[in-house]
């Protein structure tokens, strides 16, 4: 029996466009529940919130014909929390109203992948891991990197295996750094404070994610030691930030770095164990990785192609969640996003990105 999963779009911008492309149009074979037909994703519907004609133009760029299964248009977000056909909901706005939608999509009784980063905060992070549950409804940060298979294998050769091939990892060390063109009118959202600007909570959030993942994986740890600075942009955001997080308990370290001044071309990630060490080419979207042991000889190299960006295996992995009824990713829990908002608030604070109350608040009041 074929699972099928009818998803809404709220927020038909940029990288609404590649995940629905990379969820309908990308047949890859590493696809397997989607090739073998144990789930099916179908767009059902999407939401602009200023006019039905921008909904309809991201259906014509995005979907081919043989997709278009009378996908539903709306020119206002409320109306697709009432669409009874909507099973999920994919929030793919900018950072500023992530809080409120979230809000209002769970209290309709719709389930959601929210866009990283969660919310502005930790209290409001809170706020929606709690409604799910009351709820019953399946939330998820959409934290795509995480299900990429580079990610999903270190992972395994560090934690499934009776021995790491590293040993004791002690240090996490990761960078995630494009040129942000302070003049593009397409990095408004990365400027301006009132969207919710600044590199930490933009891509500073996938090299912090590394050190968490790897040194407190199951967020049992006691809250880190943070300690971090900025350069800041005229804006009032940080614009390029180093952060370290010391974990006392298992005597760890990470060394998270993200900057909107320059492309890093060198690797995003470096695992450092007692043993050896593990490389990865990138911290967003990693496609390879590298192991050597303590005298620095290669052990294992990988390199994984697909067919798209691979946010597929991120919704995937939703959709197999969905059919096996739960309400929470185990892979990317609710832990691990609050976790991650408390880490971002610090860091926030250290380092001065300011944001108006408005943002900050866990006040709601009704979509539009
Ligand atoms: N997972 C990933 O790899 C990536 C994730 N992101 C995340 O996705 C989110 C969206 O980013 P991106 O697609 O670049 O955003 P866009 O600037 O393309 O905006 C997305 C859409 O949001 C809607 N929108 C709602 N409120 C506003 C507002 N106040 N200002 C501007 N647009 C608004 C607009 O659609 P309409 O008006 O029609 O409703 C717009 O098209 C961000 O939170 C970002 O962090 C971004 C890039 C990559
Ligand atoms: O999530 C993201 O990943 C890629 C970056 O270019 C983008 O700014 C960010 O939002």
């Amino acid at each position: 029996m074929s699972f099928e999963l009818n998803w809404g779009v709220i927020g038909p911008g940029r990288i609404a466009s590649t995940f629905i492309n990379d969820l309908l149009h990308s047949h890859d074979t590493l696809r397997k529940d989607v090739t073998s037909k144990k789930i099916r994703h179908k767009l059902v519907a999407i939401a602009s919130s200023s006019s039905v004609e921008r909904a309809r133009k991201f259906k014509e760029d995005s979907i081919n014909e043989a997709s278009d299964d009378g996908i539903k248009c709306y020119g206002s977000y409320n109306e697709i929390f009432n669409d009874p056909k909507v099973d999920i909901l994919y929030i793919a706005t900018p950072n500023l109203n992530h809080y409120q939608l979230c809000f209002d999509a769970l209290s309709h009784g719709k389930n959601v992948l929210m866009e990283k980063p969660f919310t502005i905060n930790y209290k409001q992070a809170e706020i929606l891991a709690k409604l799910a549950k009351d709820k019953h409804l399946f939330l998820m940060e959409a934290y795509w990197t995480k299900f990429l298979p580079v990610y999903r294998e270190v992972y395994d050769l560090l934690f499934s295996h009776d021995k790491s091939p590293i040993g004791e990892i002690k240090r996490v060390v990761s960078d995630l750094s494009f040129t942000f063109p302070r003049d593009d009118p397409g990095m408004e959202r990365i400027y301006d404070p009132s969207l919710g600007g600044g590199v930490t909570l933009d891509i500073g959030i996938y090299s912090m994610y590394w050190p968490l993942g790897f040194l407190d994986k199951d967020c049992q740890l006691t809250f880190p030691d943070i300690a971090a600075s900025a350069n800041m942009a005229d804006t009032g955001v940080d614009i390029s930030t180093a952060v370290i997080l010391k974990y006392n308990e298992n005597n760890t370290l990470g060394i998270a770095t993200c900057s909107g001044f320059f492309d890093n071309h060198s690797h995003g990630v470096v695992i450092n164990g007692t043993k050896g060490r593990i490389e990865v080419d990138d911290s967003c979207v990693p496609s390879e990785y590298w192991v050597y042991d303590e005298k620095n000889e290669p052990l294992i190299h990988k390199r994984f192609n697909y067919n798209g960006r691979g946010m597929f295996f991120e919704a995937d992995h939703v959709a197999d969640c969905l059919a096996r009824g739960l309400k929470e990713s185990p892979l990317h829990t609710l832990s691990h996003t609050i976790r991650m908002a408390k880490i971002l608030d610090t860091v926030r604070k250290q380092v001065g990105t300011i944001y108006p109350e408005s943002l900050e608040s866990t006040e709601t009041s009704k979509t539009k």
